[in-house]
């Protein structure tokens, strides 16, 4: 898909890959709330200005409340410059996730993690957001929220995510819980999350970006399954729910496009095999408002959404102004 068309929805192609950089205006500091709920504590942390108009934003299956840090090593730390200094960030540790939140049932679907905010966003006396972005797994989250209406929000900027999964995604996600539900029969449980991780790495990946930035003179394969080891040391049962939990929820969401009133904006990339360029245009053409897809060049695939920040953070800076504009 190439160009301007007629669309509701413009659909544009960039022809520059960005890289992030650390933002130099981000509001560091940050307050953590720990709300407690029926089903256990869920983890928020609120950044900057308690004052100004709250933003949410939800990361991907391994995401948590650090998205930004100080020394750069945020989760999502090049969305900072997406996002207008003036508004006070939100961020969660979704339940069952990598963080420290405590939430028990894992939701198994992805209305169950939009539930639990909208529970915490209200004990901390939030109705009314400026935006949503949520990347991955918190886009979808951020599609449900919209639909179910039981907040407020002025717009969403979803950035690779879409409002069903793809053959491919199910397939895959489908083969990392064979790997665990093997290994567990062979006692071996921690060995079978990291080789479920690994396969999602590969997913989360794009074919030229592997060739290009596996570090030279070492294997490819150690490569990716120390990194898939690595992710799995920190947390082993909280990383088995990124494919036990968060996958099934995942391959279960599938929403109507026509049910999401809210302004979107919606970034994908080429190289993405998760989301493709086919399911986000079918979300563009079905969005009642959609205020663009911009399907940017990427050598991360899906992982776009963390690396190339640079390639939309101005895309998403400008969206959310507007929104204020539209509000005021
Ligand atoms: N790399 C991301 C992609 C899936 O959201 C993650 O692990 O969360």
């Amino acid at each position: 898909m190439v160009g301007e068309t007629s669309l509701q929805c413009s659909i544009r192609q960039h022809c520059f890959e960005g890289r992030s950089t650390v933002s130099e205006n981000v509001p560091f500091h940050h307050q953590d709330h720990s709300i407690q709920l029926t089903e256990g504590q869920l983890l928020l942390r609120s950044y900057g200005s308690n004052s100004g108009p709250p933003v949410l934003v939800l990361g991907g299956i391994s995401g948590g409340r650090d998205i930004f840090t100080s020394n750069g090593s945020g989760w999502w730390q090049g969305l900072a410059e997406a996002i207008p200094a003036e508004l006070n960030v939100i961020s969660l540790d979704y339940a069952g996730g990598s963080g420290d939140s405590t939430v028990t049932p894992v939701p198994q679907r992805v209305e169950g993690h939009a539930i639990l905010i909208e529970q915490a966003l209200q004990r901390l006396g939030i109705q009314h957001l400026r935006a949503i972005v949520g990347g991955s797994f918190g886009g979808v989250i951020a599609l449900e929220l919209a639909r179910r209406g039981k907040l407020e929000i002025g717009g969403l900027a979803i950035i690779g995510a879409a409002h069903r999964p793809t053959a491919q995604a199910l397939m895959l996600r489908a083969l990392q819980r064979e790997y665990i539900a093997l290994a567990e029969q062979a006692g071996q449980t921690e060995r079978g999350v990291q080789l479920a991780r690994a396969l999602a790495m590969l997913s989360y990946r794009s074919a030229d970006g592997m060739d290009t930035y596996h570090p030279q003179g070492t294997s490819a394969v150690d490569y990716i399954l120390s990194r898939s080891a690595q992710t799995v040391a920190k947390a082993p049962s909280r990383a088995r729910n990124f494919f036990t939990a968060f996958g099934p929820a995942l391959d279960q969401y599938r929403i109507n496009p026509t049910e999401i009133s809210v302004p979107t904006l919606l970034v994908g990339f080429d190289s993405d095999q998760l989301v493709s360029a086919q399911v986000l245009n079918e979300l563009a053409e079905k969005l009642p408002r959609c205020a663009g897809l911009h399907l940017l060049p990427s050598s991360y695939g899906h992982d776009g959404f963390i690396k190339n920040t640079a390639s939309y953070a101005s895309i998403c800076h400008n969206f959310i102004l507007e929104l204020a504009v539209e509000r005021s």
